[in-house]
């Protein structure tokens, strides 16, 4: 058998709107140090552009690679093609640069994949086709849309956008739960259509099985492996019955609070575009949609007492439509218990802010460097004391959107932590990292079933995105 070297398939690009002092780079960025730093980083852009190689266009059934017509920004190091989470944040960094041209062609080739497979693959590989990962493309064509005002961009991308909401609301992803005031809810679950050791990971997978005795019990235990990666935190605590056992992974059998607040806010851009276009229809359809989800995160989530949003772990992943009981909410401190705050329906609302930010002070989570996704020492990687860039993103920027001064000032300060934990951990290291360990300052985090990864796709878009809102005084030091 004859292998090409790794990463030949996706080759060097030059993206077309790349220039190393775009004007009117980050405004609000006074002191020079950062702003040295900052081009450093927006200049990554053209390390991490891609192509697809003309010989797996010309031979696609050769090749793993999916054949993307556009050029694309991948994460970094082994993670060498295009991945659907993590083009959020690289899309929220291309609009900072301002790079509005690749912006687009990243989300054509996810297009691309709806039409194709009817949902966005966990990565642009073959093997990636049994799940996909956080659905955030409608977010992705709504932030576009907010920068270019392109309406033949959004009439392009609107039927993508309903037909993965088919996806994420049918099927083996959908769940009825029954409130205890007796309404029924729709929500959305992680389900990987596969029951068979990662393809990716293939000999760890077949090894984390070895102590399941029964087939039925390892394909079950495959199934949830998936699942897992599915939901983009593969691996974490949040998803185990027991924390020190990986095979208890349950992730199918909970309503995932981050998940569905994606999904809200694909009903709400959804909406929003339709309107826009002039598809009323639609528009009214999306708006009811996004009024049930709002209702089911309230009922079904939201702890009115601990001012947060808790997973709900279902009792038994058979039934039609389950029962919502007290024990099923899972109260353990996650990250992904703020992300709800992300979205104007909830961070309009000051009573609910208020105590939101009580709950994330006293919760554990705040740490030196930035928000801790939980608090669990289990040395997986969606552990403590890693923190990871789309989460600090998405609860930073829901604080920073309330007009509550408290919210602000705690959105502000999340940031400025995390900007410092990234400056110094480039400058100790020439890299921008995967993740980072939130408890001090200037270190890059670890654990996990890969050595920690370099680039990086998010992290930089976070940096980039949190300097073009905050700015960075002239007189503010950067360093730890
Ligand atoms: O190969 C192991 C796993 O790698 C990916 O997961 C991690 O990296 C992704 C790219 O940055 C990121 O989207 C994900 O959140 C990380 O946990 C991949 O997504 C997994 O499916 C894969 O099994």
């Amino acid at each position: 058998m004859y292998l090409n070297e790794a990463g030949s398939d996706l080759v060097y690009h030059e993206p077309i709107d790349f220039e190393y002092e775009p004007s009117g780079f980050l405004p609000k960025v006074e002191n020079l140090k950062v702003r040295k730093w900052a081009l450093e980083i927006h200049s990554l852009w053209k390390n991490l552009s891609r192509k697809v190689d003309d010989k797996v266009i010309e031979n696609p059934d050769l090749y793993t690679l999916l054949p993307l017509k556009y050029p694309t920004v991948i994460p970094g190091s082994r993670f060498r093609e295009v991945y659907y989470w993590d083009s959020y944040r690289v899309i929220r960094g291309l609009l900072a640069s301002p790079m509005y041209e690749s912006a687009k062609s990243i989300v054509y080739n996810l297009i691309s994949l709806v039409d194709e497979y009817g949902f966005i693959l966990n990565g642009a590989r073959a093997y990636y086709s049994n799940r996909s990962q956080p659905p955030l493309l409608s977010a992705m064509v709504s932030e576009i849309y907010n920068r270019t005002n392109d309406l033949s961009f959004i009439k392009k991308s609107l039927p993508a956008l309903l037909k993965e909401h088919k996806f994420w609301n049918s099927g083996v992803h959908k769940v009825k739960i029954q409130d205890s005031k007796g309404c029924i809810h729709s929500l959305s679950r992680y389900y990987a259509m596969w029951n068979k050791p990662r393809p990716e990971s293939f000999t760890i997978d077949k090894e984390s099985a070895l102590k399941l005795l029964n087939d039925c019990d390892k394909q079950h235990f495959y199934r949830e492996l998936a699942s897992t990666a599915e939901s983009g935190w593969d691996f974490s605590t949040r998803w185990m019955r027991n924390q020190s056992d990986l095979t208890t992974l349950a992730t199918t059998s909970i309503l995932p609070v981050d998940l569905n607040t994606y999904v809200l806010k694909m009903e709400l851009d959804i909406a929003f575009m339709a309107k826009t276009i002039g598809d009323r229809l639609t528009a009214e359809h999306f708006l009811e949609a996004s009024e049930a989800r709002r209702t089911a995160i309230n009922s079904i989530f939201w702890n009115t007492e601990k001012g947060q949003w808790f997973d709900y772990w279902l009792s038994n992943n058979c039934e039609e439509v389950h029962q919502w009981e007290a024990q099923g909410e899972n109260q353990i401190s996650f990250a992904s218990n703020f992300v709800p705050i992300w979205i104007e329906l909830f961070n309009s609302d000051d009573s609910t802010v208020k105590k939101v930010v009580k709950s994330l002070q006293s919760s554990g989570l705040l740490c030196a460097a930035g928000i801790a996704t939980t608090l669990s020492h289990s040395s997986e990687q969606w552990d403590f004391p890693n923190g990871w860039a789309p989460l600090q993103h998405v609860i930073v920027e829901g604080l920073a959107r309330s007009s509550l001064k408290e919210a602000g000032s705690m959105a502000e300060d999340i940031a400025i932590r995390w900007i410092r934990t990234n400056y110094e951990t480039y400058k100790e290291t020439g890299t921008m990292h995967e993740k980072y360990d939130v408890e001090a300052c200037g270190k890059f985090g670890g654990g996990g079933e890969y050595v920690p990864q370099t680039g990086f796709g998010w992290s930089n878009g976070v940096v980039l995105a949190f300097l073009e809102e905050f700015g960075w005084p002239q007189d503010l030091e950067i360093g730890c």
